[in-house]
């Protein structure tokens, strides 16, 4: 995908108004300019900010359609990839996770300065997060799905939809966890690499649990 598809596979998606569409420029910036003082993203995917970053983000929100209301819940959250995406262009409450400082930081500088009043910022481990029940539950690059969801579920309800882009790897990391889970899962292929998937799932639950 160039990133001409990639913004043009946004406006096909949404009616996005001109300031949505600032505060994403406005967020791409914030990307570039936090990379001279950490790794925010890699470095060989500076020039695909628009497809590699943005839409690979963007592309969880159709999955979310029929999620109930509540909180979207973003794991391992980095520079923001998809929670800040998500929230740009949903109104829908959103929970960012990091534990690293330095990226807790830019998430709260990001969210305030694109006020996204909607956005809240958790700094610390996924296994010390509250007990909640997450409406959606995304994790971008976070980690294996087995860690994922012992380190997630007491944030979930069986209606929680996770929606966990998992690259080429998906297959065998789902394998992983039928042993120890259930649930209803399946796998979507990205728009932004038709190799890459995306994990899709909801009433997951440890096996033996009621
Ligand atoms: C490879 S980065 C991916 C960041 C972002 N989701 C993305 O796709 O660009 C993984 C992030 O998860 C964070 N992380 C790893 N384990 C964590 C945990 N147990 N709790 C909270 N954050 C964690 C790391 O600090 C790092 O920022």
């Amino acid at each position: 995908m160039t990133e001409d598809e990639a913004r043009s596979w946004i406006a096909a998606q949404w009616d996005v108004p001109r300031e949505t569409w600032a505060k994403l420029e406005r967020y791409i910036a914030l990307l570039l300019a936090g990379m001279a003082h950490q790794n925010l993203i890699a470095e060989s995917t500076r020039d695909q900010m628009w497809a590699r970053h943005i839409v690979d983000s963007a592309q969880l929100l159709p999955f979310a359609k029929d999620a109930t209301d509540g909180s979207w819940i973003d794991l391992g959250s980095g520079a923001g990839l998809p929670g800040i995406v998500v929230a740009i262009l949903s109104g829908r409450p959103v929970v960012l996770v990091e534990s690293r400082r330095k990226r807790i930081n830019f998430l709260s500088e990001v969210a305030a300065d694109l006020r996204l009043g909607h956005v809240s910022v958790f700094g610390g481990r996924v296994e010390t997060v509250p007990t909640a029940r997450a409406a959606i539950i995304s994790a971008r690059a976070y980690a294996p799905l087995p860690r994922l969801l012992d380190s997630a579920i007491h944030l979930s309800t069986e209606k929680t939809l996770w929606l966990l882009p998992k690259g080429r790897n998906a297959e065998n990391e789902l394998e992983a966890v039928r042993p120890t889970w259930q649930g209803a899962f399946h796998v979507e292929r990205s728009v932004t690499d038709p190799e890459s998937a995306i994990v899709v799932a909801h009433s997951v639950k440890r096996k033996g649990r009621r």
